[in-house]
């Protein structure tokens, strides 16, 4: 059977719970993986016009839920939500152990600093590279995963479909003063920063990285499975 981890999302619950029977990481230098996590009901604002605030809520939820299952089907071996709303992150998990739920500090406030958070958490807990995701990849796969992390370069970027933004980045444990961009821009930004340390960037392209759901026209170019999938989520 295909599972949401190799074909992108199919079933709102379809994330959670993939995993086990896959290889195990290493636990002495693990990749840790960030993903940083707006509020259920903060969240998904350019698809107003199409969704309710209920049905963006479960929107999130069901794309975090499907990037949680992709990251840890591969070889990450935990998973940090930072967030500012850490009830409706908690219950976006379930009770998988390897995913930790970060409260995002109020002094720390936005996706950067989010970011910036999970990041240093992870290299205090001893991560030889750290992975970091946003969490509304709908056709994020365990494969893609895998391929985010095979160049063996200390900083890779993974951009959005039009090529400006970034959906996901790799660094190296040895990176020191990367300096997050993420908004407008922040593809060119982040190779920009890469350059400034000293690292020639890789950079993957492939539909499950570079596929992020924003707007009616994301939701428009999506493969019709997965749009079914996601509507059927969204409803409740
Ligand atoms: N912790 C945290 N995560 C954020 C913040 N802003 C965005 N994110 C997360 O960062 C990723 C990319 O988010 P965006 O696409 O920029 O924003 P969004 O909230 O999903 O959608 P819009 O409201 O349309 O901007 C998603 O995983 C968001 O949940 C923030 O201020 N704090
Ligand atoms: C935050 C970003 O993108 P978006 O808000 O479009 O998801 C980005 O590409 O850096």
């Amino acid at each position: 059977m295909t599972t949401s981890h190799e074909a992108g999302v199919q079933d709102p619950a379809a994330g959670r719970d993939a995993g086990s029977q896959r290889v195990r990481p290493d636990q002495r230098r693990p990749v840790i993986a960030v993903v940083p996590l707006r509020g259920g009901g903060a969240g998904k604002t350019r698809l107003a016009d199409e969704l309710g605030p209920a049905e963006r809520t479960r929107l999130v939820a069901t794309l975090a839920g499907h990037v949680l299952g992709a990251l840890l089907a591969g070889p990450v071996a935990r998973v940090l939500v930072v967030t500012g709303d850490p009830e409706f992150a908690a219950g976006v998990m379930g009770s998988d152990r390897r995913v930790r739920v970060v409260p995002q500090p109020g002094g720390r406030p936005g996706l950067n600093e989010a970011v910036a958070v999970g990041q240093e958490l992870a290299l205090e807990a001893g991560a030889r590279r750290v992975l970091v995701a946003h969490a509304d990849l709908p056709l994020l796969t365990a494969e893609d995963v895998g391929a985010l992390l095979a160049p063996a370069g200390r900083v890779v970027v993974a951009p959005d479909r039009s090529g400006t933004g970034t959906n996901a980045l790799v660094l190296d444990g040895s990176v020191s003063g990367f300096r997050f961009r993420f908004g407008p821009g922040s593809r060119e930004a982040h190779e920009r920063e890469a350059r400034r340390l000293g690292v020639v960037p890789d950079v993957v392209l492939r539909a499950g990285t570079s596929t992020d759901l924003d707007t009616a026209a994301d939701w428009a170019a999506l493969p019709e499975a997965v749009r079914t999938a996601l509507r059927r989520a969204v409803e409740g």
